[in-house]
This record gives structure tokens, C-alpha cells and sequence, in this order.
């Protein structure tokens, strides 16, 4: 055996959190693309069969009351609160993570406005890098606020910022170079001006602490079918912080979101809380998938998950150092623990073949245009003996 197996065999063995592999459906593929979609979770299966047979085929209508089909945003949304660092009452779960975009970004520009009416506040400011859709819908916020979209790198918003910005997106971990972003300083100097922040939690939430309460962060939205494993177009997340639900003016007024929506009336008049973040009729399915998706959760430590994610991606480090060619490929992922997320980016310029050879040979991560090579480790799965593979696995696909 060589010598990073049998580290690798160590490290399994004294690994707390690997016994909740057990709790996935998995077979003996190497899956490093839970940061695009995660595994199937065990009791998701069975749940919706319930779901479907008695709820929906059983029950029918009944079960918007008597199976809590009415009530899920708000429920799941307290099941996800945990995991960001969100007391309850603040996170409702419905529509994708662009509509969310769109819903907080619109909302943190009025927000803006209201707080300082002699300012004009006509700027919003965007990660430069972002993963598109949040660009595209920004475009489209600016546009309809009558506001500028200026792109900027992460690192250069606190320059950027001034009287003039009213909110500002970012994304707490890059989908492309898996970097993690400084939130607590980032949303301070965002305050600092009287401006809006507003978090893409898509590549963290599951995979690191993000304590959204204890940093004072507006608004921040998510997707769950990453790192919490809810399912292909399981529905997004939106977190409005308590001190702001009252200004929390959504440009989709839905009436999901009305204080009384079988009332039927003409005019719109919102409810409190979170429920204010919805729009329209709940994903039923998809919701109910990731609510059983959730039971994964039941007793973890975020924390040793973030202990876990890093060691998994230290420890693919060193095997890549090891057993590829130097200069081979080129880690464009910070190796400051404080910058990680739960991702390692390698750049190669064939990077879409080495992927597709690697896919074959039982080691799935993805390719993101146009170089980069992504392995995303899910600490709730992922073991080191499967990192030691992969790393191998390359290793021996890369041309020569
Ligand atoms: C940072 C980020 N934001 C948003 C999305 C996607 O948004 P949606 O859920 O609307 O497809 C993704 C990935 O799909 C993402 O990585
Ligand atoms: N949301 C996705 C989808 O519907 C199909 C394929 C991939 C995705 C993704 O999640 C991509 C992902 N956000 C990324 O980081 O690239």
C-alpha cells in the first residue's frame, strides 16, 4: 500500500463525521460534484413516495392544511436557518436562486433609499467574477432601479464603496476558484456607507460556518441542491434579517406573500416575516424532497464539517502534489485556509478531455470554462481514501 493510502486509511479511521455516508445513496464512484449537485440523501425516496401516493394522491387538497403543504417555506426555511448561523423567522424557501437574486437585490436598493432619502444612491456594485446569473439579474436590478452596475473584484469593493452605493452582491464562496470571501469585513465596510448587502450563499451554506446573524448580514440568498443535497431545481433560500422584514418591499408581490392571501383582495398588503419573501404557489415536490433531504443534518456540527472540508482538500493538495507532474496543472484555489471554500480548482488547458477521462474512470468532478478542473468535496460523503483516488485517478489521466 503506498504511503498516502495508508494515510489515507488513517484518516478515515479517525474521522468522526464518516459514518454519515451511510446516510447517502452512493455507489463506488468517486463524487466530487456535490458543489453542483448533491447526493441523493437515504430517506429522500421514500418520503416522496409518501408525498405523492397519500398526500397528493390520498389526501389531495386536504394537505395544504393537514400535511403542512401551506406552511413548508416557512418551515424548511427554519430547518435551513440553523445551518447559515439564522435564528428562526428570517429564511423562507421557494422559486430559484436567480428569482432570490433578484427578489433581495431590488428590495436592498429601496431599503437603501428609504434609510437616507438626501442621498442619491444610484449604484449597484456586483462581483465582477460571479457566477453569471447573478451579473445578468443585477444588470436587469440596475436597470430597474434606475441605478449603475458597476463590476468589481471582491477584494476591490471596499474602495469601490462610497455615498453614492446602495447595495452591493457578492458571493461568498467563487464557483470557479472556490475562494471564500471575507463576509464579516466585507458587509462591515458595506454598512460603513449606509449601503445593502446582499449574499450568494450558493458554494457555502453545507460546506463552512457562515453565522449570517452574527455578522449583521441584510439579505442573502441560496441555492439547496449543492452541499444540501435537496435535489435537482430543488427551490432556493432568502434570508431578510429580522431588523429589515418591515422594509422589505418585494418587487414580486405575490400572493403567497399577502397577509391574507384567501382573503382576495384587489390591493396588496404583505405579511410579516419571512413569509414576505415568498411569490407564489410552493414547489410542493422539489420543497418536501429537500425537507426529508434535510434529516442528513440531524446531529452535525457545522463546524467539524468545515474542520472536514479542509482537511479533505489539504490532504487532495498533497496527493496532487505527489503524484502529478509539477507544472502539469496549476491550483487556482487559495491555499489560506481562510480563503477556501470546500472546493479545489485546477487549471489545465484541455481541461473539458482530462474531465470526461476522468468521469470515466469513476472520479466525477466537472469542467468550467475554459481551463478549470473542479473537485468539490462534500465532508457528509466524501471520505480520504476516495481523495487519494481521485488525485491517482488524475494523475494517470492527464496527457503526457
Ligand atoms: C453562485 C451561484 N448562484 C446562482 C446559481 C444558480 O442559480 P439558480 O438556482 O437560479 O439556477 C449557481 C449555480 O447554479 C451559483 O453557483
Ligand atoms: N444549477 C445547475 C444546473 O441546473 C445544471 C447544471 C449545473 C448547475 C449548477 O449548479 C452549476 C453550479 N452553480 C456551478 O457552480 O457551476
Amino acid at each position: 500500500m503506498s504511503e498516502l493510502l495508508s494515510k489515507a486509511t488513517e484518516l478515515d479511521a479517525a474521522d468522526p463525521l464518516a459514518a454519515l455516508r451511510s446516510r447517502f445513496v452512493l455507489d463506488d464512484v468517486v463524487y466530487l460534484d456535490g458543489n453542483s449537485l448533491g447526493a441523493l440523501p437515504a430517506g429522500v425516496a421514500e418520503r416522496l413516495q409518501d408525498v405523492v401516493r397519500r398526500e397528493w394522491g390520498e389526501l389531495r387538497i386536504r394537505s395544504w392544511d393537514e400535511s403542512g403543504w401551506w406552511t413548508a417555506p416557512e418551515r424548511i426555511g427554519d430547518r435551513i436557518a440553523p445551518l447559515v448561523g439564522a435564528a428562526p423567522g428570517q429564511v423562507v424557501v421557494g422559486d430559484s436562486t436567480s428569482v432570490n437574486v433578484f427578489k433581495a437585490l431590488v428590495a436592498a436598493v429601496r431599503i437603501a433609499r428609504e434609510g437616507d432619502g438626501a442621498v442619491e444612491r444610484d449604484e449597484i456594485l456586483v462581483d465582477a467574477t460571479t457566477f453569471p446569473t447573478d451579473g445578468y439579474i443585477a444588470e436587469s436590478a440596475a436597470r430597474m432601479t434606475g441605478c449603475a452596475l458597476r463590476p468589481v473584484r471582491p477584494e476591490e469593493v471596499p474602495a469601490a464603496l462610497g455615498p453614492r452605493t446602495a447595495a452591493v452582491l457578492l458571493n461568498h464562496v467563487d464557483y470557479r476558484s472556490g475562494r471564500l470571501f471575507d463576509l464579516p469585513g466585507l458587509t462591515a465596510a458595506v454598512h460603513a456607507v449606509g449601503a445593502v448587502a446582499v449574499w450568494d450563499l450558493c458554494h457555502s451554506a453545507g460546506a463552512l460556518p457562515v453565522e449570517l446573524d452574527a455578522h449583521g448580514v441584510d439579505l442573502a440568498v441560496g441555492c439547496t441542491y449543492k452541499f444540501l443535497n435537496g435535489g435537482p431545481g430543488a427551490p432556493a433560500y432568502l434570508y431578510v434579517r429580522h431588523g429589515l422584514q418591515e422594509r422589505f418591499d418585494t418587487p414580486l408581490p405575490g400572493w403567497n406573500s399577502h397577509v391574507e392571501p384567501f382573503g382576495m383582495r384587489p390591493g396588496y398588503t404583505p405579511a410579516a416575516g419571512a413569509v414576505r419573501g415568498r411569490v407564489g404557489t410552493p414547489e410542493i415536490l422539489s420543497l418536501l424532497a429537500l425537507d426529508a433531504a434535510l434529516d442528513v443534518w440531524e446531529g452535525v456540527d457545522i463546524a467539524a464539517v468545515r474542520r472536514k472540508s479542509l482537511a479533505l482538500t489539504d490532504f487532495f493538495l498533497e496527493c496532487v502534489a505527489r503524484y502529478v507532474p509539477e507544472g502539469a496543472v496549476e491550483c487556482v484555489t487559495p491555499l489560506a485556509h481562510e480563503e477556501r471554500g470546500s472546493q479545489i480548482a485546477l487549471r489545465h488547458e484541455r481541461a473539458g478531455e482530462v474531465m470526461r477521462a476522468l468521469t470515466a474512470r469513476g472520479v466525477v468532478g466537472d469542467f468550467r470554462h475554459p481551463d478549470v478542473l473542479r473537485f468539490g468535496f462534500t465532508p457528509l460523503y466524501v471520505g480520504f481514501a476516495d481523495t487519494e483516488r481521485a488525485a491517482r485517478t488524475l494523475a494517470e489521466t492527464l496527457p503526457a
